[in-house]
């Protein structure tokens, strides 16, 4: 089911200050913030020969990354994007089998334009999986 990485997510208390160590720090190609009001975060993508790590900032007061902040004040690691041949399919096989499908329990269109989905982190390991349409 689940194919390539698509990116590594790390969720920032300070997006700008995130872009800095990336861009000036590390010498990575950076991309500029977009906010994305409908999943309650402004997003960065850090490009890499092999993949992206998407730095996450809270976007409004109902961020689902605010909690995670509090218990990482510094930052962490938030979740794992897989890519799938066929989200849908993929939705049906997890639910099917248990697993907790969040959000209204359908793909929703995230950062790339394309639909994503995002699996409970109690279900898998402890880690938080994003799953994109490929
Ligand atoms: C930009 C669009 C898109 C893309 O295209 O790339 C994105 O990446 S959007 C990214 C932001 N959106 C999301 O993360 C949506 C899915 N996330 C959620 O629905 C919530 O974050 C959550 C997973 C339900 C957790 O919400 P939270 O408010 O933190 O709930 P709890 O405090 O009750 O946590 C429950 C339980 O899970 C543990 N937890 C929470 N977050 C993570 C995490 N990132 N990794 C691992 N574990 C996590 C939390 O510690 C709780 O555990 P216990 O304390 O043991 O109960
Ligand atoms: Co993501």
């Amino acid at each position: 089911m689940i194919g390539r990485l698509n990116h590594v997510a790390i969720a920032v208390p300070n997006l700008e200050a995130a872009v800095q160590v990336y861009r000036d720090r590390l010498g990575a190609v950076v991309s500029a913030p977009v906010d994305l009001p409908e999943h309650g975060v402004t997003t960065v993508f850090v490009t890499l020969p092999n993949t992206k790590i998407e730095l996450l900032g809270a976007l409004g007061a109902d961020s689902p990354i605010a909690k995670f902040l509090e218990r990482n004040p510094e930052g962490g690691i938030h979740h794992i994007c897989y890519e799938v041949e066929d989200i849908d399919a993929a939705i049906a096989r997890l639910a099917a089998e248990g697993a907790r499908i969040l959000g209204e329990g359908r793909a929703k269109i995230g950062a790339h334009g394309k639909p994503v989905v995002f699996l409970h982190p109690k279900d898998f390991l402890g880690t938080l999986i994003e799953l994109e349409q490929a």
